[in-house]
């Protein structure tokens, strides 16, 4: 998809990697709604970028992922505002901590809940003109985390979710591509600080770093965004999940089965059903 022109939103904006693939959006002629929890550094970053970007091309909304009425107002709002819907990116994403169950509504069930968003404003089959959806999971999502079942278990599930929303199945329907992206440890905020208050945190933080020091250490951001750019502009990937890491930058996992490892669904097959 070329992006000039195009309208997107992008959830968990505000900083890190939805900031970084916001601002590769915005340099590309696209115009981005940003939304996010954190509403200060939501305004922050929206004002940083409409400095460089113009204010016509950005849109900050307040909005908690995990809570159903402020999303689907929130997708209301990007309508009424910019006239149009092209792509949603569905970044926002907490880490492992004590509830567990935040981890699932913020990773997975408000992924999914964008997904639906996302296919019910832009599907052919309702009128819309077609899309693309990006969801980041992880390399948590195709690998173990020892110290995040419960992060690796959301991501998991993102890529089930992308990989079955990309068949031809429902391409052939909505025209809205579905991907996932699974990056391992990027330079964010997410990640903890080296140095922790307590003994039993230090003990968290030296497992954790040593396990990103023995993948080579952090992507950065812009490693992240370059693959992210590549994944919007080739067509041919639907279902698609891309891994970045330190050691063969940007491929996508293999799937047996003749690409997606699924048996195809045609239109055909779906109206029987
Ligand atoms: N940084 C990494 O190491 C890494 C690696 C692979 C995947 N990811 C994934 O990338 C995505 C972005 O992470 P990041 O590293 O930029 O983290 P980050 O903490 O810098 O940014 C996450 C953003 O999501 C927002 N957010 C959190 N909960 C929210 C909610 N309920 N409603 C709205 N917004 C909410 C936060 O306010 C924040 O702005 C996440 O899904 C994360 O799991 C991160
Ligand atoms: C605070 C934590 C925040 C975010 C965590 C991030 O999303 C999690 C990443 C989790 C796992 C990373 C795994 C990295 C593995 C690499 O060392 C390497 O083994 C992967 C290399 C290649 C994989 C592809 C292949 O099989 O060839």
């Amino acid at each position: 998809m070329k992006l000039s022109g195009k309208v997107a939103v992008v959830t968990g904006a505000a900083q890190g990697l939805g900031r970084g693939f916001t601002e590769a959006m915005l340099q590309q002629g696209a115009k981005v709604a940003l939304l996010d929890i954190k509403v200060l550094d939501g305004r922050k970053t929206t004002k940083e970028l409409a400095s460089q970007h113009g204010q016509d091309k950005v849109l900050f909304l307040p909005c908690d992922v995990t809570d159903k009425g402020q999303m689907e107002s929130a997708f209301q709002q990007v309508l009424r505002h910019f006239g149009q819907l092209d792509v949603v990116v569905n970044n926002a994403g907490v880490s492992e901590h004590g509830n567990w169950e935040m981890v699932l509504d913020v990773n997975l069930r408000s992924v999914i809940h964008g997904t639906l968003l996302g296919l019910d404003h832009m599907s052919r089959e309702k009128g819309g003109a077609g899309g693309l959806i990006i969801n980041i999971a992880s390399m948590a999502g195709l690998l173990p985390m020892f110290h995040g079942p419960v992060y690796a278990a959301t991501k998991h599930g993102v890529v089930g979710l992308s990989r079955s929303y990309g068949t031809p199945f429902h391409f052939a329907l909505t025209g809205v591509r579905v991907c996932a992206m699974c990056p391992t440890m990027a330079d964010t905020p997410i990640q903890p600080p080296r140095v922790a208050s307590t003994p039993e945190e230090q003990l968290k933080a030296d497992a954790h770093w040593a396990y990103v020091d023995n993948q080579g250490g952090l992507l950065q951001v812009s490693e992240v965004v370059d693959g992210f750019l590549q994944l919007v502009a080739d067509d041919s990937k639907n279902g698609a999940v891309m891994r970045i890491t330190k050691q063969k930058g940007v491929d996508y996992q293999p799937y047996g089965g003749g690409g997606q490892g699924v048996p195809y669904a045609s239109r055909n097959t779906r109206s029987k059903l």
